[in-house]
């Protein structure tokens, strides 16, 4: 009840605001944490909706408890509402639709106004345990936008839908039954902005970002406490879950062990929990827990949220880990291409188009450097003829790393040649000795 008078309040505040009233005032009303908007006894607002008006008025109610008869004294307690007054005809829209819609309003207000926050799960200090929460968090403050995001415009925009369609989609995860979530597997080498995509993403939805150190976690257990901690409209990042923890390797030895080849990815995933059961006495934290805390049966226990891997080695993940469904958007980040190069141009240096971009474009469709290394060449480093000498830098480094490649691929030339007479004398041999054991 607290939180829909919260909201309530929002949204009167939001419509003083807009009404330029002054009788407001902000309140921290007794045994409450946050403060509180309240009119002062008596005030008005009036709103309109859908062609009706509606009259909002303060009501402080005071309790005098000495009245009871009581020795100790006390101060008199107050009790405040508001009454809504408007036409009698009018009765079905509030009770139908303008009470919804004032709370849904007041929610959305105080949602855009609310400071983002980072958590992690680092292991906590002793002392710790007194503030009852696994986490530790503080204010997100990045400034990174889809705007400042350099990658393939359509494919940005693929990504920007698919998060509109998760905020929007509220009836239809019901509809079909699906826990309201979506997992994003971010790879790609250094330097091509998995991380700046997070933040992107956590900017463009306003949700907080719940950063899990997996090495930092026991067990299965407190993986199943973590989650249970973490808000909705929030995002789950594990970064680099390649590195995090050994949760591939040992689940290939199980596998070898079994005889039944698991093929299709269905029962891969069934399987996960038989192979782990073979190490789980030896290993705490396992691939099991782990899907089961992506798509388990607690992973729905709250509503509107984001999952995000992020890894270099996309190559060296577990396929149970990054199937659909689990990881149901692959989002490729990649090296340099000429429509990022432009995003960044304009970022930095603040050009849309220059001469040099024709020198420019058709080395970056050839040459494979980092977004994050494009990036630092247009670094203005001083203010006079800084646009020429940033995009003539990025040129230089473009050309180097040309010649790098160029370079690398000889030398592999070289070798496989060298290889090449020594692997066919050893095939030489093998064939002899089959000769021979057929004849
Ligand atoms: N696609 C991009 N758009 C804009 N800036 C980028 C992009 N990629 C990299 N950068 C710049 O490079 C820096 C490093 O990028 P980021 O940390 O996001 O890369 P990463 O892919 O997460 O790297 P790693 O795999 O090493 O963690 C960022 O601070 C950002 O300034």
């Amino acid at each position: 009840m607290n939180q829909v008078y919260r909201h309530v309040d929002t949204y009167l505040f939001s419509k003083s605001v807009d009404t330029g009233a002054k009788y407001l005032k902000v309140e921290k009303p007794k045994n409450s944490k946050s403060f509180c908007v309240m009119l002062d006894e008596g005030e008005e607002i009036i709103d309109e909706f859908e062609g009706a008006t509606f009259c909002w008025r303060s009501h402080i109610e005071t309790f005098d408890d000495n009245s009871q008869g009581s020795k100790k004294k006390t101060q008199p307690s107050q009790k405040k509402s508001y009454i809504i007054t408007f036409n009698k005809q009018h009765r079905e829209i509030v009770i139908g639709k303008y009470l919804k819609h004032v709370i849904e309003e007041g929610r959305a207000i105080e949602f855009k106004n609310k400071k983002q926050k980072i958590y992690c799960n680092d292991r906590m200090p002793s002392w710790w345990a007194c503030y009852n929460s696994m986490w530790k968090h503080i204010n997100f403050e990045h400034p990174a936008t889809f705007d400042t995001l350099a990658m393939d415009p359509k494919k940005k925009a693929e990504i920007i839908d698919d998060l509109i369609a998760l905020t929007n989609g509220k009836d239809y995860y019901s509809k079909v039954g699906k826990a309201w979530k979506r997992g994003y597997l971010l790879y790609g080498p250094p330097g091509t902005g998995k991380s700046t995509m997070i933040a992107a993403i956590a900017n463009y939805l306003n949700y907080d970002i719940y950063d899990l150190e997996l090495t930092s976690v026991k067990d299965n257990l407190e993986l199943k406490k973590l989650l249970m901690e973490i808000t909705s409209k929030s995002i789950i990042v594990i970064e680099d879950i390649d590195c995090s923890v050994d949760l591939t390797g040992k689940r290939k030895k199980a596998k070898k062990n079994k005889k039944k080849d698991d093929s299709d990815s269905d029962s891969d995933s069934d399987s996960d929990s038989d192979s782990d059961s073979d190490y789980e006495g030896k290993k705490k934290l396992t691939l099991s827990g782990l899907l089961n805390f992506i798509d388990g049966i607690w992973s729905a226990c709250g509503e509107e949220r984001i999952i995000i891997f992020t890894t270099n080695h996309v190559d060296k993940l577990d396929p149970a880990l990054i199937r659909r469904g689990r990881m149901d958007m692959h989002i490729e980040m990649s090296y340099c291409r000429y429509e990022a190069f432009k995003v960044l141009a304009k970022n930095y240096l603040g050009i849309d188009t220059h001469p040099l971009f024709q020198e420019i474009q058709p080395l970056l469709e050839e040459v494979n450097l980092s977004p994050c290394d494009v990036a630092e060449t247009l670094i203005l480093k001083n203010t006079s003829g800084g646009i020429e000498i940033c995009l003539n830098n990025l040129i230089l480094a473009l050309k180097d790393s040309k010649e790098k490649a160029i370079q690398e691929a000889r030398e592999k030339e070289k070798q496989d040649s060298e290889e090449k007479p020594k692997k066919n004398k050893k095939l030489k041999k093998i064939y002899g000795r089959f000769k021979k054991l057929f004849r």
